[in-house]
């Protein structure tokens, strides 16, 4: 038997999919609640404290209250929600952005919004290696497939009534992904944040465009190379070479997780500007992919075992 691992609403999108995941693995024994306890806060507190590591896939507030119920510090914790991405005492679960060994250190770790993942993975590297500002107005325009808005916007994409071709929100700005996505990018203020529902299950585009004067006399070239330096390393994330005849950028609308992301930096042809674009899965490295990176870590094995990084 492996390390337990309780998933704590393995009932929901995120949830399941680590479910599904995990199962083929024999390195972790997964405890799940059956359907008529999974709510029953006595029976998610004793699975909770019974774990190795518990993997909260729910809303912030009940990801909060599992966290109330730990009694003491053997339960390691993964929260895939919002709830602590920015607290205190909780380890940011990026190991390329944070460092693997902040991460197989932890106790705590939050596991990054699906949005700041593209975001991050962009600037972060730029801004450390003094390329770009870290008070430049950002910009950050995102297309999701709608599996990110949970069971609720699945219904609304798959139920009777047509669903929008393209549906723009967070209209009047204040994103729950805006704390993260300046703190863990080093920023002084979050950017401008325009995400989109587009009507395929999974995938997401991030891109951050940028004008020349945003960086500093380099070139689109060499935001491309400091890009493909920090992340040569990496086994999920890959600095695409400079494709000048690629034209379109497009979702693959995979209907299997991957757990890679591709960032691509094109350049205007004079270099007055450079289009920082990451391309993953919403539910892969930017959700459970990530989590049972962070898990593998955590648990002391070799690299991102388990991951599908081929598309
Ligand atoms: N979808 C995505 O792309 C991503 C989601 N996340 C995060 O993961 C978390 C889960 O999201 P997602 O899977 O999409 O959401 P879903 O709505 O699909 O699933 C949430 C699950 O939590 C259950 N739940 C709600 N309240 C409680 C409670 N008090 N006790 C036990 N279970 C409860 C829900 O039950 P019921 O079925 O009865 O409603 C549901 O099964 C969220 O915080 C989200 O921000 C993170 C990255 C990406
Ligand atoms: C399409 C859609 O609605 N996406 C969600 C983000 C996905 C998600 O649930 O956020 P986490 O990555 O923080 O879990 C949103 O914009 O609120």
């Amino acid at each position: 038997m492996g390390a337990r691992v309780f998933i704590d609403g393995a009932a929901g999108t995120t949830g399941l999919e680590i479910a599904e995941r995990l199962e083929s693995r024999d390195d972790f024994s997964v405890i799940i609640l059956p359907d008529e306890l999974r709510k029953d806060d006595s029976a998610r507190a004793d699975a909770l404290n019974a774990a190795d590591f518990a993997i909260l896939c729910l809303p912030d507030d009940a990801a909060r209250a599992s966290v109330d119920m730990l009694r003491d510090d053997s339960t390691r914790v993964i929260d895939a929600s919002t709830a602590h991405r920015v607290a205190e005492g909780w380890t940011y679960g990026f190991p390329e952005i944070v460092g693997a060994e902040n991460v197989r250190n932890a106790r705590l770790v939050s596991n990054p919004g699906c949005y700041p993942t593209g975001f991050i993975s962009l600037v972060a590297p730029l801004v450390r290696a003094g390329l770009i500002p870290a008070d430049w107005p950002y910009g950050c325009h995102a297309v999701s497939g709608y599996s990110g808005g949970g069971k609720a916007m699945i219904a609304r994409y798959e139920g009777e009534e047509p669903a929008p071709a393209f549906l723009g929100y967070a209209l009047h700005g204040g994103h729950k992904h805006l704390p993260e996505m300046a703190a863990h990018a080093g920023l002084v203020r979050p950017p401008l944040f325009s995400p989109a529902v587009v009507p395929t299950f999974r995938g997401m585009i991030v891109e951050v465009a940028l004008p020349a004067s945003a960086f500093l006399g380099s070139t689109p070239d060499d935001l491309r190379d400091a890009l493909a330096s920090f992340y040569e390393s990496s086994a999920i994330v890959t600095v695409k070479p400079e494709m000048a005849e690629m034209t379109e950028i497009t979702l693959a609308g995979d209907t299997q997780p991957w757990d890679g992301l591709d960032i691509h930096v094109f350049g205007g042809k004079q270099g007055e500007q450079a289009r920082l674009v990451a391309v993953l899965d919403n539910l892969g490295k930017g959700a459970s992919g990530a989590a049972l990176q962070n898990l593998n870590v955590m648990a002391g094995l070799p690299g991102a075992t388990g991951l599908r990084l081929d598309r």
